[in-house]
């Protein structure tokens, strides 16, 4: 059995080290806050996060050292913006075998970059730079709970990713590998976009209708940019992709659905994340995603909207008409552009 590191407990961290200890793994679960590795430590539970109680196999730490030095594997688990900061610290004591997983969904403003990217910039003496993703249709909650749930995970070598897959398989836990980590790491980040677009829907008393039409078309969206960056189209009708898209919209779990949900209701977006306490990736990734699509010249009127809602002080309900009244056309106009992509045409 392996000692693994997992780094950031708050929902997410917290999951990932019940899945690792049931399968018998030493985890170190780290937290950049003292107290909170003393109450997790004394109590077994980490209440602000999860409504869990943690097996005896995880103990957390606030020393980024010990919890990395002799770590088979590191497994990064911050926020998005946490990211870069957490990286640059863990560099020099990374193991010179050691494998680096990450189960972030989002996408840095400003760069563009995906996690695996920013991770790769910032572990300079990693020597294997063969991040690994994991996602996939997974709510923190559910998974705590031993409920069943499968995931995909990802690297540019496939031996990475099946390392990886031993590490989390369990009986409740299913791990599925793919080669495509710039499509899941795509798929995951961008589907928070759409949640919150659904969550708003709901918040202002749309139906099934127009939630099964965001995610639909908030699919071909993913799939346009996403292909137009060089992944494989199949990867979105997948687990982190359509998976995660329709857990993400459905789920009164989502922080990305409970924030558009409040943003729906007519609450401001300040007030709405102060409110949530937890990360709501969707927002910053909305700006990442804006930029993108204008970079690729891809049509994205969904991530658009989000944007005018997010940052331009835009009425929910009139970008909803503004959406319905587009220029008519044709539904399948955008998979036979990728189609053709695909095929190289
Ligand atoms: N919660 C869930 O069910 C799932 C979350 N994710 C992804 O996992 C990532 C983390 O999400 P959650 O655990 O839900 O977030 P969270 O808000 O529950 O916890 C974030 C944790 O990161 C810590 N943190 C924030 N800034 C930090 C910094 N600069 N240095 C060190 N630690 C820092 C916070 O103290 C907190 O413990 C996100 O990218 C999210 O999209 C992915 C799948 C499922
Ligand atoms: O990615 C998730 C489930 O797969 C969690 O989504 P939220 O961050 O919206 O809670």
């Amino acid at each position: 059995m392996a000692k693994v590191a997992v780094l950031g407990a708050g929902s997410w961290g917290t999951a990932l080290s019940i899945v690792l200890a049931d399968n018998g793994h030493d985890v170190r679960l780290w937290t950049h806050r003292a107290e909170q590795a003393e109450e997790i430590n004394e109590t077994h539970r980490n209440n602000k996060y999860l409504d869990a109680d943690l097996p005896e196999g995880i103990k957390a730490s606030s020393d980024l050292e010990a919890s990395v030095k002799g770590s088979e594997a590191v497994v990064f688990v911050v926020p998005t913006k946490a990211i870069r900061e957490v990286a640059k610290k863990v560099d020099p004591f990374l193991e010179k075998e050691a494998i680096v997983i990450h189960a972030t969904k989002g996408i840095e403003p400003k760069t563009m970059k995906r996690v695996s990217e920013m991770l790769n910039e910032e572990l300079e003496n990693y020597e294997y730079k063969e991040i690994i993703v994991l996602s996939g249709p997974s709510h923190a909650e559910e998974v705590a709970q031993r409920q069943p749930t499968t995931v995909t995970v990802s690297s540019l070598q496939i031996e990475h990713a099946v390392r990886a897959q031993n590490l989390f398989f369990n009986e409740s836990f299913r791990v599925y590998t793919s080669n495509d980590i710039v499509g899941i790491e795509l798929g995951g980040a961008l589907k928070n976009i759409i949640a919150l677009g659904a969550g708003v829907s709901d918040g202002l008393g749309y139906g099934d209708n127009a939630k099964a039409a965001l995610i639909t078309r908030g699919l071909a969206e993913i799939a346009r940019l996403g292909t137009s960056l060089g992944a494989n189209p199949l990867t979105f009708l997948g687990l982190p992709g359509v998976g995660d898209l329709i857990v993400t919209c459905t789920s009164v779990h989502s922080r990305n659905w409970r924030a558009g949900n409040l943003l729906g209701k007519g609450d401001k977006l300040e007030a709405v994340l102060e409110q949530m306490g937890m990360v709501v990736e969707g927002v910053r990734t909305t700006e990442a995603a804006y930029e993108l699509a204008r970079r690729q010249n891809i049509e994205m009127p969904i991530v658009d909207a989000i944007h005018q809602l997010l940052f331009e002080k835009r009425d929910a309900a009139e970008i909803v008409q503004q959406l319905m009244t587009r220029t008519k056309r044709e539904e399948m106009d955008d998979f036979a552009s990728i189609l053709r992509k695909d095929q190289g045409k």
